[in-house]
């Protein structure tokens, strides 16, 4: 079974997305927009791990392998880590953009069951934009970028202002991040006139 709620159809105004000038080159990793993410920092030892590279246009290749950690039943993933991995992959997409967004809705179809140490191969792409929504869609294929299908999401992401983070992060990691001139470069690299 499959299907995307109405929430997540462009409406009739929406326009398609544009790569910023700016985007990292296509093969480019991006490397992670915040050491502590659950997705993508180095430094969460149960963590996804993920490493996401640009693709052609505005899309996203990533992968990321299901680690013992990651289980939900014995011996398979867990099914909120591998919609972990479509969202992180889907919020990369800003690096393409040059936008800051988050999730607002994000709708999966578990396809197929994913063992332990299975490479997950994700691929994301946004398909239209309407103001501040972001609609975009990704698939995450098992036993090779070409595999069948084991994942697959549709969502839609919400532009917002960094303000966002820093009025309702808590404030011990805001002042952190805030205080961290590597970080302050990454929060840049998702603003247009930065
Ligand atoms: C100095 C420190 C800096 C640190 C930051 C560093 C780096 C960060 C930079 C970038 C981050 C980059 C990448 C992140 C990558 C991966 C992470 C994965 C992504 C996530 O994991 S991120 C976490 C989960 N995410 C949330 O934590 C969001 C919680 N949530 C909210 O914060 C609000 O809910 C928000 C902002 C979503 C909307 O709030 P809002 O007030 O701005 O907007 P509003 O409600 O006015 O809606 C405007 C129009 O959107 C429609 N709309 C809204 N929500 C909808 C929904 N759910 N479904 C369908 N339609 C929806 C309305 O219906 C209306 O539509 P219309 O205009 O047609 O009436």
């Amino acid at each position: 079974m499959s299907g995307t709620s109405s929430t997540l159809r462009p409406p009739a105004d929406a326009v398609a997305p544009v790569r910023h000038p700016d985007a990292p080159a296509p093969g480019e990793p991006l490397g992670s927009h915040y050491e502590h993410c659950f997705g993508c920092g180095g430094a969460q030892t149960h963590g996804l791990n993920l490493a996401a590279r640009a693709g052609e246009g505005v899309k996203i290749i990533a992968e990321f392998t299901v680690q013992a950690a990651h289980q939900g039943a014995p011996g398979l993933a867990h099914g909120g880590v591998l919609a972990s991995a479509l969202d992180e992959t889907l919020g990369s997409l800003n690096w393409l953009l040059r936008t800051i967004a988050v999730t607002g809705r994000l709708e999966t179809d578990f396809v197929r069951p994913v063992p332990v140490d299975t490479v997950l191969y994700l691929e994301a792409e946004v398909t239209a934009v309407a103001g501040r929504k972001i609609y975009s869609t990704a698939t995450g294929r098992i036993g090779g970028p070409a595999g069948p299908v084991a994942v697959r999401a549709d969502a839609l992401f919400l532009e917002v202002k960094v303000d966002h983070f820093i009025d309702n992060g808590r404030e011990e990691e805001i002042q952190a991040a805030m205080s961290d001139p590597d970080q302050l470069r990454r929060a840049r690299a998702f603003e247009v006139n930065p």
